[in-house]
């Protein structure tokens, strides 16, 4: 069957479940009416009813109408989730998806079921806008459940497979990586709007000069420090302010930024056991 004609259950309508829902519709592959979405309090998806889009209180009725399930809830409210649904769950049929964070595809497998399909995948909120760097992870399910997740992956960005003992690390780097690059984003604005524009003028050349930036790694392929060189010249006002960034510690921050997300990631669901 192909993944056009699969019904999907979205438990968790939140910011992720929500953007992920209307990327799929975006892609063309997706209608609304194919897709469900749950959450506890539906007033918070009424904009999506009238859309078109299936929303529910009930998990267990979703997830019965449904092929794919993706599980879009927090780490903590995961194992409750899992009880509920397990009575409706049919491994022949059913195909899961869990883009939560810190949780294990054997944590899942030994709540509903180890011959349960489960694929993890790690997406951001660029999902929204089909622009998603997505890290998946299932060596365990099969081939055509693994197209079949990256098909719908690749419609709303770029895939890579990873193993899954990274699949931390991928939520430190490209899930929260959307609000560190945000938030050095807003820090440009700010010197912008000190050195002389106003604040909405000076986030929009930022964010473009950002994106400039990213794409020049994407479209030549090539090394930060190669597109650096070409920036700084010598005794110039780039490299002045670049080293002045450094020696208050930019990479650094960022570095450790990244590695206490990825330690944080790990402990989310397991620490509260
Ligand atoms: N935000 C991000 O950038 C990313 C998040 N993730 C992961 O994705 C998951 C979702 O994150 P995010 O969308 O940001 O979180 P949200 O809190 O926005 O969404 C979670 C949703 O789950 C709903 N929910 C809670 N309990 C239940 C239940 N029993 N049945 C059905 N729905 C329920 C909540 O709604 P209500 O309270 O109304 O029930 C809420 O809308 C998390 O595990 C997160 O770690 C992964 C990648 C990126
Ligand atoms: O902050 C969080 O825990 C989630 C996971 C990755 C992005 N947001």
């Amino acid at each position: 069957m192909s993944s056009e004609k699969k019904k999907v259950a979205i438990l968790g309508g939140g910011n992720m479940g929500t953007a992920l829902a209307k990327g799929m519709v975006a892609s063309g592959k997706y209608i609304p009416a194919d897709i469900t979405l749950t959450r506890r309090n539906l007033r918070y998806l009424e904009s999506m009813e009238k859309e078109g889009f299936q929303v529910t209180t009930d998990n267990a009725e979703a997830v019965a109408g449904a092929d794919i399930i993706i599980l879009s809830i927090l780490p903590q409210q995961l194992d409750n989730v899992l009880d509920t649904i397990a009575p409706s769950i049919d491994p022949a049929r059913h195909l899961f998806v869990s883009i939560v964070t810190g949780v294990m595809v054997e944590d899942i497998v030994q709540r509903v079921g180890q011959e349960v399909q489960v694929i993890r995948a790690m997406p951001n909120t660029a999902i929204a806008i089909r622009e998603s760097m997505t890290c998946i992870a299932g060596s365990k399910a099969s081939e055509e459940n693994r197209a079949l997740v990256q098909e719908i992956f690749e419609a709303v960005g770029e895939t890579v497979e990873i193993e899954e003992e990274l699949m931390t690390s991928a939520t430190a780097l490209c899930a929260c990586g959307i609000a560190f690059f945000l938030r050095s984003i807003r820090a440009a604005t700010q010197g912008g709007t000190e050195i002389g524009f106003h604040a909405a003028d000076a986030l929009r050349m930022a964010a473009q000069t950002a994106k400039g930036a990213a794409s020049l790694l994407l479209y030549f392929q090539s090394h930060p420090e190669n597109e650096i060189d070409k920036v700084t010249s010598p005794k110039g006002c780039t490299i002045a302010g670049l080293n002045e960034m450094e020696h208050h510690g930019f990479s650094s921050a960022m570095i450790k930024g990244i590695k206490t997300s990825s330690l944080k990631a790990e402990q989310l669901y397991h620490k509260e056991k």
